[in-house]
């Protein structure tokens, strides 16, 4: 039985209260390691060792804390097979996955930070012949950042980077479900030599670590990226406390497919937009609406396409289809497939839990599952499943397929399948979304502003957003004589 330790002051510690949560491996449902339930006694420590260490760290030259962080980059792709291992017992997603995009995009997310930092720069306005303002940027001091389990170390490091990048000392919370390749990067800091305390990462869950630390009054931002509820939650309990939030939550994303789009590339790319990580990424297309005259055509070839994803043990490389994150989820989204068959759905192909052989066979595998026949405002389609659940629907005109996809309290991306470049440019503006890929999905330049309108979220990630949010603006008013 592994045991995790929380990372403070540069050092690996036990939680003060000696209080433990299993860690279970979702491909065979066992308990594989213990976690910290971390306290605010915990907190305490790494607030303080933060508050210490910070003003040194932004202290460091622009090119001295990039190259800390180059060499905390270069050790994740030393470590890149263990780590996706890691990523692959801890949340069920297939081995390639993990290695291909979390491991990569990982060691990714710290190198973009570490350069622009160093790119990084300020305005200043000038009034005419009387005065000059110039914006300085300092860090904010000490900041959270809370990621979640669907994409363990690629969104826990797409947060501490641009924290740490702008000089911050950061504490950080991963999911409590996925803790492991957190706990590894701890390790791998302490071999790269990041000074102790700029990062601290406390393991443990909502209740006993989480809302400690977004209440903490040292704490002066926090990004967060999870579920729609936590995130109001909190807003809630920090309102009132001035503290800068940056808020990443849920999605519904439409997928518009035209009749005129390159049909068998738009068929492999819906299917991966749909089911890559088994669903269980904010930016999923999970409701599809197809043009009429390609209706039945595009429906075939979809399912043809779903049905040959292979399911298996998320360490076997050929893989294409893992094991959901937890048990609890995984009867989430089996009580989301029986709910579209309540609500008048048709399932197409899947919708049974799946029980596989030899190791695997405890653990929490879903088909993945195409349904059809569903009104736009029932609950399955009006829900975030986070799970392989995608639902089909025709549409008529440009103006219904708008309507239809903008239909849901969320707004945060959706995909435009068409060889009309009017159209692309028309329905882009239209869609009320954070992001549109046109005749692509999750194609990411991390320069771009990152994050969601309506219900999925408050602020902006990425590039020079990420690094103005972990930032404090002074402006400095100078008069010529
Ligand atoms: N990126 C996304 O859009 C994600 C969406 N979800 C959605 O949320 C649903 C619930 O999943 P959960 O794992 O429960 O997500 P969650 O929102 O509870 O978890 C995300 C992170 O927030 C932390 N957290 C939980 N309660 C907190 C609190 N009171 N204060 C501070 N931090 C807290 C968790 O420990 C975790 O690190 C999923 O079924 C899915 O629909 C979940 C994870 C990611
Ligand atoms: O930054 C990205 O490329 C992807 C981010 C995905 C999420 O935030 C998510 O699935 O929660």
């Amino acid at each position: 039985m592994q045991l995790i330790k929380n990372y403070i002051a540069g050092e690996l510690k036990e939680p003060a209260k000696k209080k433990y949560l299993d860690n279970v491996e979702p491909a065979t449902g066992q308990v594989y390691s213990q976690i910290p339930n971390s306290t605010a006694e915990d907190l305490e420590l790494a607030v303080e060792a933060a508050e210490k260490v910070q003003p040194s760290w932004a202290g460091l030259s622009l090119e001295k804390r990039a190259e800390i962080l180059m060499k905390v980059a270069d050790a994740i792709d030393d470590h890149s097979n263990e780590l996706a291992k890691a990523e692959a017992i801890d949340n069920g997603k297939p081995f390639s996955l993990a290695k291909a995009v979390d491991i990569y995009r990982a060691s990714a997310n710290i190198r973009f930070f570490a350069q622009a930092i160093t790119q990084f720069s300020s305005e200043s306005h000038a009034m005419g012949d009387e005065a000059i303002n110039y914006t300085l940027r300092d860090p904010v001091g000490v900041v959270g950042c809370i990621s979640p389990w669907n994409l363990p170390l690629y969104l826990f490091t797409w947060k501490i980077a641009p924290a740490l990048a702008a000089g911050n000392a950061v504490i950080a919370k991963p999911s409590e479900v996925t803790p492991m390749t957190a706990f590894l990067l701890s390790k791998i800091c302490i071999e790269a030599g990041l000074p102790a305390g700029v990062l601290n990462i406390l393991h443990g869950d909502g209740p006993s670590i989480g809302d400690p630390l977004t209440t903490h009054p040292k704490i002066k931002a926090i990004s967060f990226t999870g579920g729609t509820s936590t995130g109001a939650h909190i807003s809630k309990v920090t309102a009132g406390m001035f503290k800068k939030l940056s808020l990443e939550l849920g999605g519904k994303n439409p997928t518009l497919v035209f009749a005129d789009c390159d049909f068998e590339d738009t068929v492999s790319n819906v299917v991966r937009a749909a089911f890559s990580n088994q669903g269980q990424i904010c930016l999923c297309g999970s409701r599809i609406y197809i043009e009429r005259p390609i209706y039945e055509k595009f429906k075939q070839a979809f399912i043809q396409k779903v049905q040959a994803l292979k399911v298996g043990d998320p360490l076997q490389e050929d893989t294409q289809h893992g094991a959901l994150v937890s048990k609890p989820h995984m009867e989430k989204v089996l009580s989301y497939i029986e709910l579209a068959q309540e609500e008048g759905g048709n399932i197409l192909t899947g919708g049974k839990q799946v029980t596989l052989e030899g190791r695997c066979e405890k653990g929490y595998f879903v088909e993945p599952t195409v349904i059809e026949g569903l009104d736009n405002d029932c609950r399955t389609n009006q829900e975030e499943i986070f799970g392989p659940v995608c639902t089909i629907m025709p549409f008529d005109t440009d103006e219904e397929a708008v309507t239809l996809a903008n239909g849901t309290q969320y707004g945060l991306a959706s995909s435009i399948w068409t060889n009309d470049l009017k159209r692309a440019h028309r329905v882009a503006k239209q869609i009320e979304a954070g992001i549109v890929w046109v005749n692509c999905w999750l194609l990411r330049d991390l320069r771009t502003p990152f994050g969601g309108v309506k219900n999925s979220g408050v602020g902006r990630e990425g590039g020079l957003e990420a690094l103005r949010f972990f930032t404090e603006t002074k402006n400095v008013c100078i008069k010529y004589s």
